[in-house]
């Protein structure tokens, strides 16, 4: 069966792409289209979830908290979070498809990072929360006894989950596995660019037997629609959001009358600093990597690279080739490793930039426009991968989150200087620094004013570790012990002994 019929079928048995309430999928609500970004066609279409829906929503994962959730074993939460890991992988092939008309990404990325690691995000979090201790103090009392503090988590209750559409089975998977794992009862409101996964996800919820109410998606846009009667609803306990940087202030000005518990993880405008003793080839083909992945749709890809003026010109031309090597295509065509933007908006906001860059003076050392290929793709959202040398530090696409398939790159001549340039921003999410110098590594990687550092790689993820972002790039940690203790509540027990 050809990728796009396994998509069809998926949809047909779906029906459109529906919001799914209380253990049911539910009909209602105005559709919306949904695009494939390689040609521009409309895909399929969704159903927007109105204020009544996600009342009901929220209701059902209120009422699934006090119900067999709220009773369930640990041992049998995990069974069924394992349980939701194995169906994604038996029905692989399905979220593929729908990862990939959704987002139009090269079928190797999506089916080596996006559907893999929406399965291991459950596994992850179902073996997490075994092990996870908690704490227990002895204490001396007044009278000369001895008292027992011990520390129990409780699920923070009914959470909201606004997902983003780069990576979108990826994220919106890694915030609802910790947040079932700690027992809290969840509503998903994915990127209304990309509903297909998280709707494959609630058919895959009711498959393995998750009690109803526990899963509850809702479908739709952000403000006056499904994200902002979600994020304002009273009845919602904490918000868990990644996406742009102003979408989080305005979520948080939105949760600010019920005083809920918020995680974010937002933008960035990331370094990457290049010494010239590193390993060329692999900094090179590394810096290429990190900023033309997923079409440079990735929050922790860098946009500003710093390079040591002893191998600058030649490093910039490694970039140029290596942008110029890249197959720019479909999904599933031989080899292609760069896909298209998510939408045709995104794209007129990247070419926006493009054009700015030329307006503040960069030098274009490649890319910059539109690729042109004479077929069904040019009514797709592609643009040129794009190299720019030559602007200021203060020009705005030098300080602006663009999250597009390019970056600037700028010389210096001193440690100091790469990391009072790279340090030079209101963002503070991921770095990534390439040396063979152990001493320079350490001491550059703890100067970072960033929530990750990589040191000879980029994007290398062991998901026990913190992840989230300082200063304007997020507030919270997720991530093995960081997700489990934001998704609860610890609550401390004394006991006069
Ligand atoms: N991971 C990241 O850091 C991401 C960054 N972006 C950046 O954000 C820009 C805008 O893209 P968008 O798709 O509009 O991202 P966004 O951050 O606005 O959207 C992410 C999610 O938030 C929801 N949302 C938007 N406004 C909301 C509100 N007021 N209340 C509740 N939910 C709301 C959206 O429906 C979507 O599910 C992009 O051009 C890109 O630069 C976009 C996606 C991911
Ligand atoms: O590996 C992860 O958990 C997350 C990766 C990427 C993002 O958070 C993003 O692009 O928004």
């Amino acid at each position: 069966m050809a990728p796009d019929s396994i998509v069809t079928a998926a949809a047909t048995r779906l029906g459109t792409l529906r919001n799914f309430v209380d253990g049911r999928f539910v009909d209602g609500g105005r559709p919306f289209d949904v695009f494939n970004p390689v040609d521009g066609s409309v895909h399929a279409q969704a159903l927007e979830a109105d204020a009544a829906t996600v009342d009901a929503a929220v209701l059902a994962a209120r009422a699934a908290l006090n119900g067999p959730w709220g009773r369930m074993p640990v041992a049998e939460r995990r069974r069924l979070l394992t349980r939701v890991a194995d169906r994604i992988d038996e029905r692989f092939e399905e979220f593929l498809a729908a990862e990939i008309a959704d987002t139009g990404k090269p079928h190797h990325l999506a089916s080596h990072l996006d559907i893999p690691r929406g399965a291991a995000n459950f596994r992850v979090f179902a073996d997490a929360i075994a092990n996870v201790p908690t704490e227990c103090f002895e204490m001396d009392t007044p009278d000369g006894r001895k008292a027992l503090n011990y520390a129990l988590r409780k699920p923070l209750g009914v959470v909201a989950i606004i997902s983003p559409w780069n990576l979108p089975l990826l994220l919106m998977t890694w915030k609802v596995a910790p947040a079932l794992a700690c027992g809290n009862t969840v509503v998903v409101k994915p990127s209304e660019e990309t509903p297909s996964t998280a709707t494959l996800l609630a058919d895959v919820m009711r498959e393995v037997g998750i009690p109803e109410g526990v899963f509850n998606l809702v479908h739709g846009f952000g403000p006056d629609s499904a994200g902002e009667f979600l994020t304002r609803h009273a009845g919602v306990d904490a918000i868990t959001f990644t996406g742009e940087t102003r979408t989080g202030a305005a979520i948080m000005k939105a949760a600010a009358d019920g005083v809920k518990g918020l995680s974010f993880e937002l933008g960035g405008k990331n370094p990457g600093i290049v010494f010239a003793d590193a390993d060329f080839d692999a900094a090179v083909g590394g810096i290429a990597h990190a900023v033309f992945a997923n079409t440079g749709q990735v929050c922790l890809a860098p946009e500003r690279i710093y390079v040591e003026r002893p191998i600058f010109d030649r490093f910039v031309a490694g970039l140029k080739a290596r942008a110029e090597a890249l197959k720019i295509g479909r999904p599933h065509d031989e080899g292609t490793n760069f896909g298209p933007l998510i939408s045709a908006e995104h794209r007129r906001k990247v070419l926006a930039y493009y054009a700015l860059a030329v307006e503040e003076g960069a030098t274009v050392v490649t890319g910059g426009g539109v690729p042109e290929f004479g077929d069904e793709r040019d009514g797709g959202f592609f643009v040129q991968p794009t190299v720019w040398t030559g602007l200021a530090e203060d020009a705005r696409c030098v300080k602006e989150e663009i999250f597009g398939p390019v970056c600037h790159v700028t010389p210096f001549d001193r440690e100091e200087e790469a990391v009072a340039m790279a340090n030079d921003t209101v963002y503070g999410l991921a770095s990534t620094i390439w040396t063979t110098d152990l001493n320079r590594a350490h001491r550059v990687a703890r100067a970072m004013e960033a929530g990750i550092t990589w040191v000879n790689c980029w994007f290398l993820r062991d998901l026990r570790t913190p992840f989230g972002g300082m200063k304007m790039s997020g507030i919270g940690r997720e991530g093995g012990v960081h997700s489990l203790n934001f998704y609860s509540e610890p609550v401390n027990i004394c006991i006069k002994l």
